[in-house]
Parts: C-alpha cells; structure tokens; sequence
C-alpha cells in the first residue's frame, strides 16, 4: 500500500442525511488523529461550519461557492495542494482529509480528482467514498434525484442514518434496495452519527478496478448533470426573533410546501437566549438545538439557508421577518 499518503475520506450523501453529524462524531472521538476537514456547501452561507465542533487541532476549509463536484473542483486541488504543503512544510500538522460535499454532489468528479492531477496524487490517497442514507427519506430521493442514486452508487461504505424513525420492515426494503444498486459497499447503521470509527475510516475501500468496470469512462468523463430546478437562498436578519413565532410559521409552512424544502437549516438569535439556536429541517421533520454560545462584542445575526424545488421564497422570507421579536419595553 502506497506509503506515506495522506487518507482521504469523501463523507457524501443527500441533502439532511446526516453527513455534518457524523463528521462531529468523529471529530470528537478519541482517535489522537488530527483531521483537515473541507467542507462544500450548497448556498453562498456556512452554515455547516458553524455546526461542527472545533479544537486547536482541526483545519476547517469552507468552499462554498458552488458546488465540489463541478465549479469549484480547481478550488479543491487547490485547497488539496495548499495543505500539503503547508503540511510538508511543517506550517500545518494532520494525519487525515475528510471532505464533506454537498447533498446535491456527484461523487464521482471529486473522486477523479485523486486521479487524474498527478501532484494531488502524489501526496493523498482516497480511502474511501462513505455514503450516508436517510432512512426516512431516502425512498423518495432514490426515485427522485439521480445524485442520490450517483451516491449509493460510487459508495465503498453505506451508513444508514435515522433508522429510529423508520419501522423495521421499511429498513430491510431499504436495505435490500441499497444491496441491489450496490452489491460492492457494506452497509451500516449509525444513531445520531454513533459509529464505530472503523467503519468509516480506513477502509481502503475505493477501487478504481471496480469503478471502472462499472463506469468505463470514469477518469474521463466529467460532464454531469445537475436537477437544474433546485434552487437555494438565505434569509438573513439582525433584529432578533421569535423562537415559537419561526417554529409556528414554518409548521404551518411545511403542511403545505414540505415536499419542495428539501433542506433547510440556520442559526438563529433568538430574543433573550444567550446560545446560537440551530433551526433545521428536511421536508416535514424539523427541530431546533442550542449551539455554542454568542461571544461578547460579535454581530448576532440570523442565518438560514433554504434549498429545494420551486420554493415558496417570498412567502418564506415575509413569514420570518414576521418572526422578529417585538420590541422590549424597558421601564
Ligand atoms: N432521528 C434522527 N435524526 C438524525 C440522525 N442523524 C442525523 N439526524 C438529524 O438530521 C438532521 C440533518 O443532519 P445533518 O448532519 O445536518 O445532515 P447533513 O447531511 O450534514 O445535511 P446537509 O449538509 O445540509 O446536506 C439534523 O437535525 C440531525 O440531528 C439519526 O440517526 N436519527
């Protein structure tokens, strides 16, 4: 095995199937290893960012103007190949890469990465493509979404997520629909990102034989397709909200609209809390968690970001500057 190269882990899967989770699961668990994460968003706002823990010994890079698969792939080797030097250079200290891409990537384009820029090859070597899949919804996003199935596809680990949603015989349907679509990958059940580490890392899973027995053109082919009608956008506000006025109005939103949010999540300030509130949802099901507290002195600003099919975006943006706490009355 090639000696010396750094493992890279390409943690994927649809939009809100648990990928920032896991990835906070593995970030604080105890392996001593120090972990470079790059993170791709969908949407101009890092929200993710804000979600992950992080300690002294973690390198955080965002890329969030497009997406990894396909934009900003030259940000990736860039990015790539400013760590290893850095790396080399002594300036920066990890022994591992986890990318997370968007919920919308093809995998494939950023997996080619690793072998088709001979200065990214000569220093990381791709462990593995772990796919992360909703048990709630994957059954719709599979018939849905073709990166979805891309996803299940490319993946050399399958971890299913939310199965403590999800009856028992939908589970093994789903199962057996996976093993179908990708007999090569294990799967594996993870609570709320409760994994074993061995299941993720390490694996040394990727193989480009297999992949080019199933897609020939693998390290040629770099025309994709994206669902061209999903689309994305921020609300953003300083005054601070209403935390029961938001979760009523988008209650009653996702009633109505909940098949076209495909993902939705923010931070919120939220009128005497002293703690960033993580707002965030996937079609109907959603919930709110106090994140880290705000600093003195720091602009508390609401961000949320919205990511679906044909949105109600007017409608959503009036309902939450409703959402804005009334004034305080001070006597
Ligand atoms: N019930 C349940 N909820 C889960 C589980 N894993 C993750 N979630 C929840 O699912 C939501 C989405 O999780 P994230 O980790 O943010 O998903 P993601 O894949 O990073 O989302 P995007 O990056 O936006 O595509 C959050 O509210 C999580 O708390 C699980 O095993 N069970």
């Amino acid at each position: 095995m090639s000696q010396g190269l750094i493992p890279v882990t390409i943690l994927t899967g649809f939009l809100g199937s648990g990928k920032t989770t896991l990835l906070n699961h593995i970030l604080k668990a105890d392996h001593g290893e120090r972990i470079a994460v790059i993170e791709n968003e969908f949407g101009e706002s890092g929200i993710d960012n804000e979600l992950l823990v992080q300690d002294a010994g973690e390198q955080i890079v965002e890329m969030n103007n497009g997406c990894i698969c396909c934009t900003v792939r030259g940000d990736l080797v860039r990015i790539l190949g400013e760590l290893a030097a850095k790396r080399q250079a002594g300036a920066l200290a990890f022994d591992r890469v986890v990318i997370e891409t968007t919920g919308l990537a093809d995998p494939a384009p950023v997996a080619q990465t690793f072998f088709v820029d001979e200065d990214i090859g000569m220093h990381y070597l791709l462990d593995a493509i772990v796919t992360l899949v909703d048990a709630v919804h994957a059954p719709d996003q599979l018939r849905e979404h073709h990166e979805a199935q891309e996803q299940v596809g490319f993946a050399d680990r399958i971890v299913l997520t939310k199965t403590d949603l999800v009856p028992m015989t939908d589970i093994l349907t789903l199962k057996a629909r996976l093993m179908r679509m990708n007999p090569r990958a294990a799967i594996t059940d993870a609570s709320f990102g409760q994994i074993d580490l061995q299941e993720v890392l390490d694996l040394r899973g990727f193989n480009l034989n297999a992949i080019l027995e199933i897609e020939p053109d693998f390290l040629t082919d770099v025309d994709h397709a994206h669902d061209d009608d999903v689309s994305s956008f921020v609300f953003r506000e300083t005054r601070p909200l209403d935390l029961a006025r938001i979760e009523d109005f988008l209650g009653a939103m996702v009633q109505v609209h909940g098949p076209k949010l495909m993902r939705y999540k923010g931070i919120l300030h939220i009128e005497g809390e002293a703690r960033r509130i993580v707002f965030q949802g996937v079609h109907m099901l959603m919930g709110a968690d106090r994140g880290v507290p705000w600093r003195d002195g720091e602009t508390r600003e609401s961000r949320m970001v919205f990511i679906g099919r044909d949105l109600p975006r007017d409608l959503l943006l009036q309902g939450l500057s409703q959402s804005v706490a009334p004034p305080q009355v001070t006597h």
